[in-house]
């Protein structure tokens, strides 16, 4: 069995983890990590997890926590793992960073945009950016350190890489349309997330300085071998609790059919497990993936505006987090890359 600790249990990400990996057939979680709830069992803080989680939570102990486990799942706000991780940890267990610690690879960049001193730059290089459709051929074994993509990058980069990459639109022409359920802000307490500030509205948010802007930025560039790529990405708060929807826009740099943009998604993603690459004219729906690791994708094309209109949904706290976080320790730790993820979506 592979032993884990979560730092951050206490989140919503790490609930999810939690809840994940009790499904899980080869793992033991071992260490549930919290800052506020020390010493309380873990059922008090989530009772859904009455009867299923005996244990109380832990400290955030990186050092202790590395020499009892075999991976460590980091669900904490921006900067915490980096100030934790050191050599030493990393030669005794990996690390799974939910956080944007590790994603960004230009440290500049991420102290710009996040508005903190990166704490360990020395392991930004050797981080994979674990977004396993594109990037499943650099994790393996010897992998010590992930950077799990989040929530509204992994919708907006899935949604849009297979256009990119084939050179179907114009990467300098992209808008990002992004909306979140609430649970993607967190379990802290912040007034703007209260239910009288969210229900009944939608708002959009971070317009034009949104710190997701560079990542997307970043590895769509990959895609096509350039580092100035820019696109505009606005995200918005909706009244529900889970659930990203991306609908990307860009100009199409040729005239393409409908059966030619399908079968460059189909040849991307016909073979995955996670993401399903919708009917004709079927419009991803985040109820259709909730509670899933499921990514949904469709598209439309726009002859009138010579555009095209690609679409994306998921979970955020399951594919947009912990699911993806599993589905990366699969890979690390050799295991079928679906074990304890292939769970059918909620509904209603
Ligand atoms: N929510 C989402 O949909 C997604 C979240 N993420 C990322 O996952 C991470 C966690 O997010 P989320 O679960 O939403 O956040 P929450 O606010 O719900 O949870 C944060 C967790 O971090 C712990 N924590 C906070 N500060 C410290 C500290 N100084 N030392 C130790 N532990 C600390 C909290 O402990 P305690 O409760 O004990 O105070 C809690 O367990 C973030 O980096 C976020 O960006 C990524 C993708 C999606
Ligand atoms: C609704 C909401 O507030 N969402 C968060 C994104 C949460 C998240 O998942 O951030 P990472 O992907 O960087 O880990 C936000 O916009 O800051």
């Amino acid at each position: 069995m592979v032993k884990v600790g979560i730092i951050g249990a206490t989140g919503y990400a790490g609930n999810e983890l939690v809840r994940l990996l009790l499904g899980h057939k080869d793992v033991e979680i071992v260490w549930l990590g919290s800052r506020s709830y020390i010493d309380q069992k873990y059922s008090d803080v989530y009772r859904n997890m009455f009867r299923l989680v005996d244990a109380k939570c832990l400290d955030d102990n990186m050092d202790a926590l590395a020499k009892e486990v075999d991976v460590i799942f980091t669900a904490t706000p921006q900067g915490l793992c980096a100030s934790l991780v050191n050599e030493d940890i990393l030669s005794r267990t990996k690390i799974i960073d939910l956080s944007a610690d590790f994603r960004l690879k230009d440290v500049k960049t991420y102290e710009e945009w996040y508005k903190i001193e990166h704490k360990a730059p020395q392991f930004i290089n050797e981080a994979v950016y674990g977004l396993c459709e594109i990037n499943r051929h650099k994790v393996n074994k010897n992998t010590r350190i992930i950077a799990n993509p989040g929530c509204y990058t992994t919708t907006s980069i899935l949604t849009l890489y297979p256009m990119v990459k084939e050179g179907i639109i114009d990467p300098d022409t992209i808008i990002i349309d992004a909306k979140s359920g609430t649970s993607g802000a967190g379990r802290g307490a912040k007034v703007n997330n209260l239910f009288c500030e969210v229900n009944e509205s939608m708002k959009a948010y971070g317009v034009g300085t949104h710190r997701h802007t560079p990542e997307i930025e970043e590895q769509l560039g990959y895609a096509v071998n350039r580092d100035d790529i820019k696109l505009i990405f606005t995200p918005h708060l909706v009244p529900m609790n889970r659930g990203i929807l991306v609908t990307a826009y860009a100009n199409l740099k040729k005239e393409v059919s409908y059966e030619e943009v399908k079968a460059i998604y189909d040849k991307y993603y016909g073979e995955e497990f996670f993401i399903r690459v919708l009917e004709k004219d079927v419009c991803p729906e985040t109820r259709w993936v909730e509670g899933s690791n499921f990514v949904d994708i469709g598209f439309k094309i726009e002859p009138r505006t010579k555009r095209l209109i690609m679409m994306g949904a998921l979970d955020n706290l399951v594919k947009g987090a912990a699911g993806q976080a599993v589905q990366n320790m699969n890979l690390m730790f050799g295991f079928e890359e679906n074990e304890g993820l292939k769970m059918a979506p909620l509904f209603p």
